[in-house]
């Protein structure tokens, strides 16, 4: 019997192992060793046992970004009951279960990247009572799955066809089980399949008419031709605005580009007069969007996840209307208890929420408008043409804000795998004193993780660059990359269009200190200031230890507050500042 025993935990921790391996040394690597059940207790994470023997594997929300190639990755686990790799950046093609029968309980592959079709395996555990395969990348056809113990189902958002098998079980979920696969057809998604099928055909059919294809042509010429014409009339609005600043999407990469304004026009279509805006203060049911709009709403730029507007709130208090795409498919129940969970996170140099608005077509952030604009635009911005110098006890209190406001997120997010997820200089805002906000935060579990994870994380870490692994310390190395824009002024290579002379912030950091670098590193609107040099080499020392290679390696947030902190400011500052004091800017 006790070689039988053996020859179990062997076995599982093989498949164990092999699931650490395809998952590229997760977060919990280090903890998944030894062995793996000691009688009903394991010390391994996620993972419970029972007389030895693992029977529940749950992953969820870790940042897990590995392929399953081994469709018999799990066969050698055959008590498992429970399965969760929930809301993780897990692709490859679904596993076959036909080994598991004891999977009673559960599987959860939802939120992921997996590919290909759902496995016929499913019909085989006549026992399972919940399966979650949503929001991911299936295609195919569902299996006729008719077991009367599944209770929970859902295989909405991914790119299932052809019809739904006509079965008890299947036929017992509601739309909301199906929904977000265009090509699915059958009765419980109200759509017959052979209409649809006959639609397609239709549009097929007059696609292919030979004299309709150059009317097409024509017509997309046109649209070009209207296209550039925007962009350019859009462009000259912008350069006007400026004021000899340059706005931080005219460095953005391509992608992003557009129409804003055409963007403005959309939303007001699409508005019901009645949509509400729930205010965090309690104002919610005296504001209602229409009034929100009624202000011209003045496009401040657009990025990866929906244009900002500046709009004017009816007591005159200038408010930011940040409009979402690209979200997550979210219930309101969803998406507004992840809005009540940021509207508790209150600090100085946060940028606070001060409420949204959700509906099937619009979803909204409403903020503070920030009078003194982005860090972007106040480091490179009118270069060269009357600028307000910005000078170095600025930026350090820049540093220390920014590095105050992660600490912060880091401590206030708990399970959060990256807290912020979008530290950028166009995300760190400037109120009327130069006192920084840190916006944009923790948006990461409201975006569909593939985009998460390209849109997002400007100063991509080498984790992140080799194996798409991403992780809190991913938030350090973006901190370190902007300490590094802030001494060098160097303009980093995701906002410079290509070809453009943009540096990879974080490894050029690397490849000046083996060169042995000097002052020259240093901005040249900080090179007169040779009083600070020693603080300026302070906190390139930070820069660095938050751009080390190895995540592990790098600080935690409230580690760099101490170091950022303990730098002071210089004296030749002041001087500047007295003489400036009766300028605009205040340093
Ligand atoms: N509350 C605000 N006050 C003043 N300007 C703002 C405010 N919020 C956003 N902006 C500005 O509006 C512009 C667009 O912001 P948005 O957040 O949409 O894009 P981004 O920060 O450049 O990119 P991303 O979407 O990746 O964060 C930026 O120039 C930003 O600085």
């Amino acid at each position: 019997l006790e070689d039988s025993q053996d020859q179990y935990l062997r076995d599982e921790n093989n498949a164990l192992t092999a699931l650490k391996q395809a998952f590229d040394h997760p977060p919990f690597a280090g903890n998944w060793s030894g062995v793996q059940c000691s009688g009903n207790i394991s010390s391994w994470f996620g993972l419970q046992c029972l007389n030895n023997r693992v029977v529940s594997i749950s992953l969820t929300d870790l940042g897990l970004s590995g392929m399953i190639r081994d469709p018999l990755i799990l066969a050698n686990l055959t008590e498992l009951t429970l399965l969760s790799l929930k809301n993780n950046s897990i692709s490859g093609t679904m596993m076959n279960f036909s080994y598991n029968q004891k999977l009673i309980t559960s599987i959860d592959l939802s939120l992921n990247l997996f590919t290909g079709p759902i496995s016929s395996s499913l019909t085989s555990l006549n026992l399972l009572q919940s399966l979650h395969l949503n929001k991911n990348r299936f295609n195919g056809s569902i299996p006729p799955l008719n077991q009367t113990s599944l209770t929970s189902f859902d295989v909405s958002f991914n790119s299932l066809s052809g019809e739904i098998p006509d079965t008890v079980t299947l036929r017992s979920f509601g739309p909301k089980a199906y929904v977000g696969n265009p090509d699915l057809c059958g009765e419980p998604t109200y759509k017959t399949c052979v209409v649809s099928r006959k639609k397609h055909n239709k549009i097929k059919d007059f696609l292919l008419k030979p004299s309709l294809i150059s009317i097409f042509i024509i017509l997309d010429f046109i649209l070009l031709v209207f296209q550039i014409y925007s962009l350019y009339l859009f462009c000259k609005k912008s350069n006007k605005k400026g004021h000899g600043k340059i706005n931080a999407k005219a460095a953005a990469p391509s992608g992003h580009n557009i129409d804003i304004e055409q963007d403005k026009e959309e939303m007001v279509i699409t508005t019901e007069d009645q949509m509400k805006v729930t205010f965090f203060n309690g104002e919610g049911g005296s504001f209602l969007l229409k009034d929100l709009l009624k202000s011209p709403a003045e496009a401040l730029g657009k990025g990866s996840f929906g244009s900002c507007y500046k709009a004017t709130k009816e007591t005159g208090q200038p408010i930011v209307v940040k409009r979402l795409r690209n979200l997550s498919p979210l219930s309101l129940e969803e998406f507004s208890k992840h809005m009540q969970k940021l509207a508790v996170f209150h600090h100085p140099n946060l940028h606070s929420l001060l409420g949204y608005h959700f509906s099937s077509e619009e979803k909204l952030l409403i903020s503070n408008f920030a009078t003194n604009g982005n860090l972007f635009d106040r480091l490179h911005g009118g270069r060269g043409i009357n600028r307000t110098p910005f000078q170095w006890n600025s930026r350090l209190s820049v540093a220390k804000d920014v590095a105050k406001a992660m600490a912060y997120l880091h401590k206030m997010s708990g399970g959060m795998i990256i807290p912020h997820g979008n530290l950028k200089a166009s995300n760190v805002l400037l109120d009327e004193n130069d006192t920084a906000l840190v916006t944009d935060y923790c948006l990461t579990p409201i975006v569909p993780p593939s985009l998460a994870a390209s849109f997002m994380l400007a100063y991509k870490s080498p984790e992140y660059v080799r194996r798409r692994k991403v992780s809190r310390k991913s938030d350090v190395w973006s901190y370190g990359c902007l300490l590094v824009e802030l001494i060098t002024g160097k303009l980093p290579d995701y906002s410079s269009p290509e070809g453009g002379k943009g540096v990879d912030l974080g490894n050029w950091i690397h490849k000046a200190v083996r060169e042995e670098w000097t002052f020259e590193v240093f901005d040249l609107e900080l090179a007169a200031q040779r009083d600070a040099y020693k603080g300026m080499f302070m906190l390139l020392q930070v820069a660095l230890r938050c751009c080390e290679k190895s995540p592990e390696k790098r600080p935690e947030m409230e580690e760099v507050v101490e170091e950022v902190e303990a730098i002071k400011p210089c004296a030749s500052d002041e001087d500047e500042d007295e003489q400036e004091s009766s300028g605009s800017t205040s340093n």
